[in-house]
């Protein structure tokens, strides 16, 4: 009997839904960086093996729609909570495990659950014991799972689990699909990761990089973003002093983007400023967040 299914992931940002999907895939896919709500867009990966087909969606943290942009995100999460086949709700140990069973109530979900706690290898066994038995208590997954996305842990039980309620059907996708995604957003992703990996606290959210050009040359690939920030101040912080932070941007991101192409690459940023961008449609369109 052939399975495939579709799985969403549900978690606060920063749970760890795209180490999870990293994983899972063994590739780098989702970018993955400390700094909360680095996953604007709903990535699919797709699982394909002898017997079975996951496709998986990682779906941005769930979060106040304080900006259009983060109404665009709820409405991402509630889209990916109608078309799932299994729903997995994930939490980090360490979360308050009131709040987020609340949270997971509030969601109202129709979908088969399962409860993913993830990084257990930051608890000792006796409080992983603990947290687990009070999610059985809560008693609206079918299963409670403990991973570490990270070390690779728990997630053989996690398939398992998962594979046990996906329908009977044949596979969505050929079999070598990795994503729906084109490599243009994954280097656009890997520029926007370099960002959040080198300011602090506001800069990223201001920010949106839009890959303007992506030619294959017979010796490399000639790529040029725009990095969209909302500020005269902000396009100031990104270039920095005599260029130096922009360049650091660059040389950072290229080297994963020639890792990621594996071939070599020559890219060109500039820094645009686009105030409200975040609040306008038509930008938001354009940046492939809606
Ligand atoms: N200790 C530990 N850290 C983890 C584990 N899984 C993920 N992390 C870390 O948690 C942070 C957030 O992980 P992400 O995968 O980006 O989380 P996310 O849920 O996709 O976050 P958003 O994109 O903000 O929604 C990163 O620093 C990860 O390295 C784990 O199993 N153990």
């Amino acid at each position: 009997m052939h399975r495939a299914g579709f799985v969403n992931i549900f978690g606060k940002p920063n749970a760890g839904k795209s180490t999870l999907l990293n994983a899972l895939l063994g590739e780098k896919l989702a970018i993955v960086t400390p700094k909360v709500q680095t996953t604007r867009h709903r990535i699919m990966a797709v699982v394909t093996e002898p017997g079975y087909q996951i496709v998986f969606s990682d779906t941005p943290g769930i979060i106040d729609p304080k900006y259009k942009m983060h109404e665009k995100m709820m409405g991402a999460v509630r889209s990916a909570l109608e078309d799932a086949d299994v729903a997995l709700l994930m939490m980090e140990a360490k979360d308050n495990v009131e709040e987020c069973l609340a949270m997971f109530d509030s969601l109202k979900l129709k979908a088969t659950c399962l409860l993913v706690i993830n990084k257990m290898d930051v608890l000792e066994q006796a409080e992983l014991d603990a947290l687990i038995e009070r999610c059985k208590a809560w008693g609206k997954a079918k299963a409670v799972i403990t991973i570490s996305a990270l070390q690779k842990k728990g997630l053989d039980v996690l398939l398992k689990q998962i594979l046990e309620f996906l329908p009977e059907s044949e596979a969505f996708y050929p079999e070598d699909t990795l994503t729906d995604r084109s490599t243009r957003f994954f280097v656009g992703e890997i520029i926007r990761e370099k960002i959040f990996l080198l300011f602090e606290e506001e800069i990223p959210y201001h920010t949106a990089v839009l890959v303007t050009q992506f030619e294959e040359k017979t010796t490399l690939t000639k790529i040029s973003a725009e990095i969209i920030v909302t500020r005269e101040t902000q396009k100031g912080i990104i270039l920095g002093e005599k260029g130096k932070s922009i360049k650091e941007i660059g040389s950072r991101a290229r080297v994963d983007i020639e890792k990621f192409l594996d071939r070599k690459v020559f890219l060109e940023l500039h820094v645009k400023v686009r105030p409200k961008w975040r609040d306008n449609d038509l930008y938001l369109k354009e940046y492939g967040l809606i």
